[in-house]
């Protein structure tokens, strides 16, 4: 009998260090929002996305592709940006044929820190592209390192959440010897029949929604397969795979 691949779930950037991400497919999680605003961006037609780190490199980076420099820090539209980091701005009106480049405080910051730790096969995870994600996973046959952006290195309820949806889904084909999976999937089965309820009380509910207003988006973000396309990391952009 073959022996299945892994899969582990890193709760946190600051714990990527401690798994093997050179073997490995590596699902970058930031259900709120920007794994989930990059889902929305390509399913509506965008060309492709360019994740980046910081935001005077998207600025210089969007002038020189002709594309939109997007992105918030903090939950706010950045200096210097036209557009922020919202799923539903990105209709097929406004981001058909063109290109967008991102910049957000924890998702796109952990795509560049999963590269710089050796990271060979990447896709972006949200609950808006479950079901691709998953059948990549599936039909990928390789290791997997389900990686959570969490907020500023801290732990979070809605990427953890996100890990245990695909667990719940794909856990037949795979080795799992991961406290932190195990975890994650028994919170998902718990409540995956009443997200929006729960996720009230989340901090990131607090900061987008209280602070800001964002229930639609955080709707959006909660919905499985709304923007169903599987977001791959290739020369630099993530492209409709
Ligand atoms: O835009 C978001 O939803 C968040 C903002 S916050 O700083 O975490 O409030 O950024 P993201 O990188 O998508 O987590």
């Amino acid at each position: 009998m073959s022996e299945k691949p892994t899969l582990f779930t890193s709760l946190s950037p600051a714990l990527l260090h401690l798994y093997d991400l050179t073997d490995a497919v590596v699902v970058i999680i930031d259900v709120f929002r920007a794994t989930s605003t990059i889902a929305s961006a390509l399913y509506n037609g965008a060309q492709y996305v360019i994740p980046v780190d910081a935001v005077p490199a998207a600025i210089e980076i969007g002038k020189k592709v002709n594309g939109i420099a997007a992105g918030e820090r903090d939950g706010k539209l950045a200096e210097g940006l036209s557009h922020g980091n919202s799923p539903l701005e990105y209709t097929p009106d406004f981001i058909g044929g063109k290109i967008l480049v991102l910049t957000t405080t924890n998702g796109t910051k952990l795509l560049h820190m999963a590269l710089a730790n050796g990271a060979g096969d990447i896709v972006t995870g949200s609950f808006p592209n479950l079901s691709v994600v998953c059948n990549y996973l599936i039909h990928k046959k390789k290791n997997v390192v389900l990686a959570c952006a969490g907020w500023k290195d801290r732990f979070n309820m809605e990427d953890t959440l996100f890990a245990g949806a695909v667990i719940h889904r794909v856990k037949e084909h795979f080795t799992i010897h991961c406290d932190s999976s195990f975890m994650a999937e028994g919170l998902y089965a718990q409540h995956k029949g009443h997200l929006l309820e729960f996720s009230k009380n989340f901090t990131h509910y607090h900061r987008l929604v209280n602070r800001f207003g964002y229930i639609d988006d955080i709707e959006f973000c909660l919905t499985e397969d709304i923007a169903n396309v599987l977001p791959l990391y290739q020369d630099e952009k993530l492209i409709k795979g």
